[in-house]
């Protein structure tokens, strides 16, 4: 149905009213047509202009801007556009300046025509006429130019490739012999992607989302072999980078060495951050008390009573997620007797102002063999094809009377002696009264990672009156008033301190009464320690340390402290 069809319907008296109308039925009585009426209707649309032909109100006009007319302009006709030249000359100005100032930045540099500025150089290359008169440039008696040759003649060239061939074929000879001697036709074999557990990609970001969101890191070590669970890359990293952060060392699995180890090497540790013992353990644990009013007194260093975050990190296996379940005293975080149990970062409420973070191991790439990754509890001993190759090692490090006492062998002559025996002794045999020697190596090695076999590696010997007092590594009083922070830092060297005083839990039945006593023959390991001297030298002087004063510790001290 048409326009006027509809309005005709509407018109309920079927007359025209006036003029415009537009229910008409044609214009053949001379009267306006419809589309005429319309028409003039749209006329009615134009702008109202004042005197001066100013638009004062348009039908279509936007309410908010005063004019909506696009100018006409050659610049919506093509891509180009013409400026004048003291346009072009005001831009390249600007443009000079903004480029040379320090303080500024051209962002979308492509958007603009920075040939423009280029011009003059362009120009400057082909300034022929400055240095030759044009006679010589152009004229018929133009000089060629000679290209700038090495050697003059013949024979001299001969000479220059001779020698530096001779530089080539040393400098290559060098390299070739660096590069590893596969005269032999033998090259080393590649490692099983097992023994690179714990440096993955995704690991190593597990780690930095957990440091990037933590106040405070807790690296935990293993107290068996404090130096070698250490991640030395993490250190420097917080120290270069992350200067704002605490870092704390935590001595797990203190009950699986005798009590004069995890003294001495708090006391070698706490001179490069504060450390702390610690054994793991809901009903019976160790340093609980301390790790949490030192974690209590950073809080106090943050400025507004903000929350804190506390990572913990460190080596798979060396019981982090225990350390959490103990702060908790409930089974928060999943743990396991081995490695790679945390695959992703957790986050856990301690209380309102004290969040911990549950970070999966995490081992930096360096010079450890196959079995020092094994026997530092990376890899899961399951997967292990040739378990028997580490026995050697186990041998090695443990004294002959533990092993004695635990496997119950008298006497051995190497490590394949051993592990038959093991396997007379357990029954693991083969088809045909085989030894199977995989399996009962898997057993030693289970036993290792699971502290049945004591060993640990020994603190260096100090001279106690030189004892220096503990420091913290950075300058932590940033950002909070300095008498608060200095005193919170006084609060946590008594801790540590006081700590060093405690007696620690010991599971007894693992070693003897020398050894408990420390009189104990045990190999030093100097280099280690020299190692990590020399990456962590002495730091920042601390503020004054305070004797170490019982009752102010137990104010801070909760209940549970065992
Ligand atoms: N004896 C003893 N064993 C401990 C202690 N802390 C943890 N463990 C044991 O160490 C093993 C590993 O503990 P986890 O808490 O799973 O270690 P983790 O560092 O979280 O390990 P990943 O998941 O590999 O990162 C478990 O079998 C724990 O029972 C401790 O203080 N003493």
């Amino acid at each position: 149905m048409t326009k006027a069809a509809k309005e005709k319907k509407v018109n309920i008296s079927g007359k025209p009213k006036h003029s415009l109308d537009s229910n008409r039925k044609d214009g053949t009585d001379g009267s306006r047509s419809a589309a005429t009426v319309r028409r003039l209707k749209m006329y009615n649309t134009r702008p109202k202009r004042n005197s001066a032909g100013k638009v004062l109100k348009n039908e279509f006009q936007s309410k908010e801007l005063p004019n909506t007319r696009i100018q006409p302009d050659r610049r919506w006709f093509g891509n180009t556009r013409v400026v004048n030249q003291k346009e072009l000359e005001f831009f390249r100005e600007e443009l000079q300046n903004r480029m040379s100032s320090n303080y500024n930045v051209i962002l979308r540099e492509k958007k603009l025509p920075l040939s423009l500025l280029n011009d003059r150089q362009k120009q400057s290359r082909v300034h022929l006429l400055d240095t030759e008169p044009f006679e010589d440039a152009f004229g018929p008696k133009t000089k060629r130019k000679r290209p700038k040759l090495l050697a003059a003649d013949y024979e001299s060239l001969v000479k220059k490739a001779d020698g530096s061939q001779g530089v080539f074929e040393e400098k290559h000879a060098a390299s070739a012999s660096v590069e590893g001697n596969e005269e032999d036709g033998l090259r080393d074999l590649v490692r099983h992607t097992m023994f690179e557990k714990g440096q993955s990609k995704r690991i190593w970001g597990e780690l930095y989302k957990v440091i990037d969101s933590s106040d405070v890191v807790v690296q935990v070590l293993d107290a068996r072999d404090p130096q070698g669970t250490r991640c030395y890359h993490l250190e420097r990293h917080l120290k270069e980078h992350c200067k704002h952060k605490h870092l704390i060392l935590l001595l797990n699995k203190c009950d699986l060495i005798p009590a004069w180890a995890t003294k001495g090497w708090l006391r070698v540790l706490s001179k490069e951050y504060p450390t702390l013992a610690f054994h793991a353990s809901i009903n019976k644990s160790f340093g609980k008390g301390s790790l949490l009013s030192v974690l209590r007194q950073f809080a106090r260093l943050k400025s507004d009573k903000q929350a804190i975050s506390v990572g913990f990190v460190g080596y798979p296996n060396v019981g982090k997620s225990s350390v959490i379940n103990t702060l908790r005293t409930k089974n928060v975080c999943k743990v396991a007797p081995i490695p790679g149990e945390t695959k992703v970062w957790q986050y856990i409420t301690l209380t309102k102002r004290i969040f911990l973070i549950d970070c999966p191991g995490v081992v930096y790439q360096n010079s450890d063999s196959e079995t020092d990754i094994v026997l530092k509890g990376v890899v899961r001993v399951t997967n292990l094809e040739d378990a028997a190759e580490h026995i050697g090692e186990v041998l090695k490090r443990v004294k002959k009377e533990h092993l004695e006492r635990a496997y119950k062998i008298k006497d051995w002559d190497d490590e394949n002696d051993f592990l038959v025996q093991l396997c007379k002794l357990t029954g693991k045999l083969l088809k045909g009264g085989e030894p199977d020697l995989t399996t009962v190596a898997k057993m030693v090695l289970h036993d290792w990672q699971r502290g049945k076999i004591p060993f640990f590696v020994p603190p260096p010997r100090q001279d106690e009156s030189l004892e220096e007092p503990n420091i913290f590594g950075t300058d932590k009083d940033e950002g909070v008033e300095g008498s608060e922070a200095s005193a919170a830092f006084k609060a946590i060297a008594n801790v540590i301190s006081s700590q060093q005083q405690k007696t620690v839990p010991v599971q007894r039945d693992l070693f003897s009464e020398n050894e408990l006593k420390g009189d104990t023959d045990a190999p030093l390991p100097p280099t280690e320690v020299e190692t990590s001297k020399q990456l962590h030298p002495t730091m920042g002087d601390l503020p004054e340390l305070l004797p170490a004063t019982e009752d102010k510790i137990s104010d801070q001290l909760p209940a549970s402290e065992s």
